[in-house]
């Protein structure tokens, strides 16, 4: 079968959703989504990502003046069935009482696929979703990871333009979410569908998107790559919601950031009498006290080890603690003097906020 690259071109435009008992859920967004695409939307409880990824389904309408299309093609008014979309939730959805073989099959005999054809094409989605031998078993005699598998090789047989996935490693364990969602990986990167995926969990968002669209409260707050919204966030809610930040507020003179611990030189010559920066704890380093400039003093608050690194808490540089991620080689325990060197580009200004 060839499976590269046949994915849909996706664009929503001006689409918002304001449900019958009068809650917004969408604020009117446009996106464009490119053929071959991964992207994933990410963002809080009720932020408004499952109602996006239905209004793309075909499972809600937008409201008036909203409008999906298809490859140009106006998909607004046509319904879930005929959109030629392939969905996996975070529950499995599957036939309980049918085998695994049967379940991936459904589609395929629905749309009138010969027998034959069928056969070859389970044979092929067992062996790219990892279940081989697994064809003739049940759905109840699965396990959770099993489960989600068949799902997704289900949804990807009918070969869909454009597939949709709401949370669907979310009800798996730790362990088991890390390992498929490497395999995802893989295997979104073999089919070259387009793919739109919903979570809340950044790590995921990390991996998996192509780009990434940040959601608050109905609205888009960011889209970019994974290194663009993790770098360069556009607001303090972007910040801290991909992974960890120090966010510190002190003023900027003449292009060096002035913290109680010292004074590091930021990229821009800006002066801006208070400013907020982020800091990312990875891109702190420890270093020895008093080398002069561009070295902030602190004391060390604690200590966490973490197995791959360490977290140190630093007090009296930056006004507030500040989260230090430090290779776990270097020695430091609470009440110690730390120097901290942060290079100027590692200094991110954000907009100030009321
Ligand atoms: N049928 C509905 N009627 C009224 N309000 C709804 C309906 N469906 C969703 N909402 C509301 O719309 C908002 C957005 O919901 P949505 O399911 O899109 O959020 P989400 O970001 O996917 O959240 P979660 O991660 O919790 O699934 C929420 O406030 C939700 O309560």
């Amino acid at each position: 079968m060839n499976t590269a690259g046949h994915g849909a071109a996706v664009r929503i435009e001006a689409c918002g959703k304001t449900f019958a008992d009068g809650t917004r859920a969408l604020d009117p967004a446009t996106l464009d989504i490119a053929r071959g695409e991964t992207l994933v939307l990410l963002g809080p409880s009720g932020c408004g990502k499952t109602t996006m990824l239905r209004i793309i389904a075909g499972l809600e309408l937008p409201d008036a003046g909203g409008k999906v299309l298809f490859d140009g093609k106006d998909m607004t008014s046509v319904p879930i069935e005929r959109r030629n979309v392939g969905m996996v939730f975070q529950s499995y959805a599957l036939f309980p009482n049918m085998t695994v073989a049967d379940n991936i099959a459904y589609g395929l005999k629905v749309r009138g696929v010969a027998r034959s054809e069928r056969t070859a094409r389970v044979a092929e989605l067992v062996t790219l979703t990892n279940i081989t031998g697994l064809e003739n078993r049940r759905i109840d005699q699965l396990s959770g990871g099993q489960r989600q598998r068949v799902a997704l090789a289900r949804a990807v047989a009918i070969r869909p333009g454009i597939l949709l996935l709401d949370e669907p490693l979310t009800a798996l364990d730790a362990a088991l979410r890390d390992r498929l969602r490497s395999e995802l990986n893989r295997l979104l990167r073999a089919l070259g569908i387009t793919t739109i995926y919903v979570t809340h969990d950044q790590a995921e968002a990390m991996e998996l998107g192509d780009r990434i669209v940040v959601m608050r409260k109905g609205a888009i707050a960011q889209i970019g790559t994974p290194r663009e919204v993790y770098f360069a966030p556009k607001d303090r809610f972007v910040a801290e919601f991909i992974g960890a930040a120090n966010i510190v507020e002190a003023p900027i003179q003449n292009g060096v950031l002035l913290l109680p611990g010292g004074r590091l030189p930021i990229d821009g010559g800006a002066t801006i009498a208070n400013a907020t920066v982020m800091i990312r704890p990875e891109t702190i380093r420890v270093t020895e006290t008093g080398a002069g400039a561009g070295v902030l003093s602190g004391i060390v608050d604690s200590v966490s080890f973490i197995g791959d690194r360490q977290r140190i808490v630093v007090s009296g540089a930056s006004g507030k603690p500040l989260n230090v991620d430090a290779p776990n080689t270097i020695q430091a325990k609470a009440g110690d003097r730390i120097g901290l060197s942060i290079a100027p580009d590692a200094l991110r200004v954000l907009p100030s906020e009321p």
